[in-house]
């Protein structure tokens, strides 16, 4: 793999994330690569959803289609958060319509002693890091480029659940019958996702994401007997491989937002039914906050767009700010509207 990156042009990012001055409010937006951009369908229709990441020029052609379009402040690699699940041994089907299928989630603890552990992540998700490596040369220094994982419980109830679920409730009762297997597994995939997010740095990622996408279904209790220390842990041990910032995203877990903020991470990623403020506060005045606004404000009017997007960066204030969206953009919206909210958060 060829180290040797073209400059960095745009570091507005960075500098956010380390609490230093920026000229704009940096923004970029989660799904970012996806559904909304016709180039993207259009690459979809002739390739299956795990090909297209496990391609790495594929990949690295999508992770751009949005950079070349909009003004963006960073490029996220594309990828999926349950290219871990596979790694481990598990077959994951990526269904029209459907989202993701796993043909056979783990049912028992019994179940465990079929997961391929150790993970050897050169070997099992190499192409991720080859994909890497592509798009930080390809992006030419434009903007940084973020790599991220699913954090453990997320992964671990789609490892269970088999797919989405309204309530979580065969992963949440593991947590509550077999704590100790629940560790167990937590412990797995922990071991895997800092092996994973420190190879993505070494293959050229300047930032990274953790996705704790499922926060929502837990109590505080859970979350901080099941969630919590793993989370903390992956950020201690990655940072002592690698030093780029670290983001976690904790959706619908407000609960949340103090512990998160004494376990290391330089950006909390915040939902959208979290007022800006009460978001600041709880997560103190050392950590850059990332987020929020309602992906569904994307389908009112350009005009509306940049009055919210405005307002919002002056809500959260424009220092240690990171904009984005409060969850990932969705398929239906106009790329143009994307557009409003870029330049309105730029404008603020
Ligand atoms: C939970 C989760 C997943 N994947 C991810 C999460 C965490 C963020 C979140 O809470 O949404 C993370 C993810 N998934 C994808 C990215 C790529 C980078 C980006 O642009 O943000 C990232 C960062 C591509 C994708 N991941 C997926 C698509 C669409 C797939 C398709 O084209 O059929 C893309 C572009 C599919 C996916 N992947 C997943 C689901 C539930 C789905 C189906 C729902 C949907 O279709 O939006 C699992």
């Amino acid at each position: 793999m060829d180290l040797n990156f073209p400059p960095l042009k745009n570091d507005r990012i960075l500098r956010a994330a380390r609490g230093e001055e920026t000229d704009k409010v940096p923004v970029w937006v989660m799904r970012q690569a996806g559904r909304y951009l016709p180039e993207f369908r259009a690459t979809r229709v002739n390739h299956d959803f795990f090909s297209m990441c496990r391609t790495p020029e594929v990949a690295c052609e999508i992770t751009l289609q949005p950079i070349r379009r909009f003004p963006l402040d960073a490029a996220i690699i594309f990828s999926d958060i349950l290219v871990v699940p596979q790694a481990l041994g598990m077959e994951v089907l990526m269904k029209a319509g459907e989202g993701p299928v796993f043909t056979s989630p783990l049912v028992t603890p019994e179940d465990l002693n079929m997961l391929e552990t150790p993970v050897n992540v050169d070997d099992k998700l190499g192409y991720v890091f080859k994909a890497i490596n592509l798009t930080r040369h390809k992006l030419e220094g434009k903007v940084p480029l973020i790599g991220f994982a699913g954090a453990p419980w997320t992964l671990m109830s789609y490892m269970i659940e088999g797919g989405g679920s309204k309530t979580m409730s065969k992963s949440k009762a593991w947590l509550y019958r077999y704590p100790d297997e629940s560790h167990k597994l937590l412990q797995i995939l922990t071991d895997a996702i800092v092996d994973f997010l420190v190879g993505q740095v070494r293959a050229g990622a300047q930032m990274l994401q953790v996705f704790e996408s499922h926060a929502e279904y837990l109590s505080p209790d859970l979350f901080t007997q099941f969630a919590l220390p793993y989370i903390k842990q992956i950020q201690e041990r990655v940072r002592t491989k690698v030093d780029v910032p670290m983001c976690i995203f904790p959706k619908g877990g407000h609960f949340s937002l103090e512990q998160l903020s004494s376990v290391g991470y330089d950006i909390i990623g915040l939902d959208w039914t979290i007022k800006p403020d009460e978001g600041r506060q709880k997560v103190g005045p050392n950590i850059t906050v990332q987020g929020n606004m309602d992906p569904c404000a994307l389908y009112g009017t350009k005009e509306s767009i940049q009055v919210i997007a405005k307002n919002m960066v002056h809500r959260f204030g424009s220092q240690r700010y990171i904009a984005n969206l409060g969850h990932g953009i969705y398929p239906d919206v106009d790329p143009e509207h994307l557009a409003a909210f870029i330049d309105g958060i730029h404008d603020a």
